[in-house]
């Protein structure tokens, strides 16, 4: 989601004072934009809403901040796993999408304090095997990695799409309805490295790929089934491949369990099957199964834990001292869900999660929804070259490298709170002061690198910056469709954060050609990956975007809001379907903004290069297909050895 203004008061103050409307035309004002909408800081005093402010949101719930587009991400993600190797084809489509939020979810709702024995148990029980670990906790994590001296951290990313696909799989056959969207997957032999994941995408991970395999979980499943149930069934007839497909033959015809399994998924799936007594032989098929699949069951919860190395949630202040001393911190931006602080060289983004109480009229994001943002980010991370390793396929610097991350829980410590302060005293915050989370607050930290100022309130000089701020982001699109089918589908201005680094060149490597654009000093960095759909060559991931119909519902005209519907009409609603035109369609959408909302010194002919290039824009199909275009490729040179 688009966010407020940054606070740097530096450079961009510098060359605001330039002052735009004396040095450039007009801006025209053809369309509202949106992303993340705010009240009019000059109608509106701090604390009213004015109906201003209000007029063209759609929200589910009542909300401080105006924003129609918000309430996405509460229906969680309908990912969906797929066999390696085969292609995807889109299911018939299931009307009706995720639920919306219930509206009885009351702000002040009562958080029950949340136990975290379940994961210490497993994280003690991990510590007392041999195991090889995916990797110890570190002392000082900004700087660890493999027992090598990184400004971030390794992750070990097939193990953890491994996990999640496993914990997916089990948890779809125990409370989806969406069974036929599950589809066939080989059975992945136990404790052998599992590196089939599509193109090189994860051939240069630079971690060894280690299957966790504890039997705690197992043993844990079959204790409780095995009290309550009659023989166990044998499943020695089953092959490799009937695997995914008996777990749908359970659900459907045994199972039928509903729910929240976002505290404890294995207490809550144990709970669940001793509730079915009779169904206790299948049950076991569930465990065998599972086991047989190569891994184990866990809640969202425990997997944020285990990807973060972490047996139990810090505090925020412990996170954050180990980047900066605490009355360093920064506030620097927000959005719906997130509070954006700089630690050091690091940017922090808070974002609380799991509980009840409504934020910024929200509700909260589910562990489940956060650790797919994980995999996602983990996956656009993977472009990034790093030093050592073997050259990719595919590979930029365009996608805001996530450092790493964090679980937390407890309430805002001082240092953060003075930060919050200072930035409402300054910017007139839309959101909920952060006193009001309570010592059971969790909260996912993702820690960042710092990407500049987003494209709202960066003061481009002129037509060469406008144009580099396109190429790369064509490029940034084009290298992570080539990689894993990506699409962003809310690249709006509010997720394009600009820099100016000085460096004239960037480089990148699109299906093994090695080439440089032109950037002429400025850099770009992708954010928020809310909406996004990548195809990891085991698993799509994605979020169902007609489940909130607001979306669609924006004020005519508005080229955001049509953007959304032209992605709409585009995918014919098919969610997890591979479209790389929708990456076109917010280049188009880049180029209005750049001719109606941003002002820089240009030429009439520098406009009507901007709106032949996007004439021509219509035509392509997806963002690699466009990086041909005349106005594009002028900036594009061949870099190969
Ligand atoms: N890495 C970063 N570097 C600089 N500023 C950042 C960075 N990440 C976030 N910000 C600032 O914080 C704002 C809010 O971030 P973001 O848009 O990711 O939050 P959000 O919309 O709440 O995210 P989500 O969609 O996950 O809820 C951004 O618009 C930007 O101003």
């Amino acid at each position: 989601m688009a966010s407020r203004k940054g606070s740097d008061a530096d450079l961009w103050t510098e060359i605001a004072s330039q002052g735009d409307d004396e040095q450039q035309p007009e801006e025209q004002e053809i369309a509202v934009v949106y992303g993340r909408r705010r009240r009019n800081q000059e109608s509106v005093s701090k604390g009213q809403l004015g109906q201003s402010g209000r007029e063209n949101r759609v929200s589910f719930v009542p909300s401080k901040r105006p924003s129609w587009n918000r309430s996405l991400s509460i229906r969680g993600r309908e990912s969906i796993i797929v066999a390696v190797g085969e292609e995807f084809r889109p299911q018939p489509k299931n009307k009706g999408g995720r639920k919306i939020p219930k509206p009885g979810r009351g702000k002040k709702a009562v958080q029950e304090p949340r136990d975290f024995r379940k994961e210490k148990a497993y994280f003690q029980e991990v510590d007392s095997f041999e195991l090889l670990e995916e990797s110890p906790s570190p002392k000082h994590f900004s700087t660890w990695a493999m027992g090598r001296q990184h400004d971030y951290i390794v992750h070990d990313l097939p193990s953890i799409l491994e996990r999640w696909r496993i914990s997916k799989l089990a948890y779809r056959c125990l409370s989806s309805q969406q069974l036929g969207r599950i589809l066939e997957t080989p059975r992945i032999p136990s404790g052998q490295t599992d590196n089939g994941l599509s193109g090189n995408l994860f051939e240069t991970t630079p971690e060894k790929a280690t299957r966790l395999m504890v039997p705690f979980n197992l043993s844990c499943y079959k204790s409780d089934i095995n009290s309550k149930s009659a023989a166990p069934e044998s499943v020695g007839d089953l092959n490799e491949n009937s695997i995914v497909s008996s777990f749908g033959a359970l659900q459907i015809k045994e199972v039928s369990v509903e729910g929240d399994f976002s505290v404890s998924g294995e207490s809550k799936i144990s709970s669940a099957l001793g509730k079915e007594s009779e169904g206790a032989n299948r049950k076991e098929s569930i465990v065998s199964h599972s086991a047989s699949l190569g891994g184990e069951c866990y809640s969202a919860f425990t997997q944020l834990l285990m990807v973060c190395h972490q047996q139990a949630p810090l505090s925020l202040h412990e996170v954050f001292t180990n980047y900066c001393d605490s009355n360093s911190i920064v506030k620097i931006g927000e959005g719906t869900y997130g509070e954006a602080f700089k630690a050091g060289d690091a940017v922090c983004k808070v974002v609380p999660i799991d509980g009840e109480l409504l934020v910024n009229g929200e509700v909260q994001k589910k562990s489940e929804e956060v650790l797919e943002e994980v995999l996602l980010s983990l996956t656009l991370n993977n472009l990034r070259p790093r030093e050592g390793d073997s050259v990719k396929e595919n590979s930029c610097t365009l996608f805001i490298e996530t450092k790493d991350f964090r679980v937390c829980q407890g309430s805002y410590d001082a240092s953060l709170i003075n930060s919050w302060e200072e930035w409402d005293t300054k910017h007139g915050s839309e959101n909920d002061h952060p006193k009001e989370f309570s010592e059971n607050q969790c909260y996912i930290v993702f820690i960042l690198a710092h990407g500049g100022k987003d494209l709202e309130s960066f003061v481009l000089l002129n037509f060469d910056e406008a144009r580099s701020l396109l190429v790369q982001v064509t490029v940034a699109l084009a290298v992570a469709e080539a990689a894993c089918e990506f699409e962003h589908r809310d690249l709006h201005w509010g997720n394009i954060l600009l820099t100016r680094s000085g460096a004239n060149m960037m480089d990148f490597t699109l299906e093994g050609r090695k080439m440089q654009a032109r950037t002429y000093g400025l850099t770009v960095s992708i954010i928020d990956f809310t909406l996004s759909r990548i195809n990891t060559g085991k698993a799509i991931l994605f979020l169902d975007l007609s489940a909130d119909p607001g979306l669609f519902e924006g004020p005519k005209g508005d080229i955001q809001s049509e953007t959304y519907r032209k992605m709409k009409k585009e995918t014919k609603e098919c969610w997890e379907g591979s479209f790389p035109k929708t990456n076109v369609l917010w280049l188009i959408y880049l180029v209005d903004i750049l001719l109606m909302k941003k002002s820089f010194k240009r030429t009439t002919k520098d406009e009507r290069e901007l709106r032949s290039f996007k004439k021509r824009l219509n035509s392509y199909t997806s963002a690699k297909d466009s990086l041909s275009d005349i106005f594009l490729s002028e900036l594009l040179s061949d870099h190969s050895p």
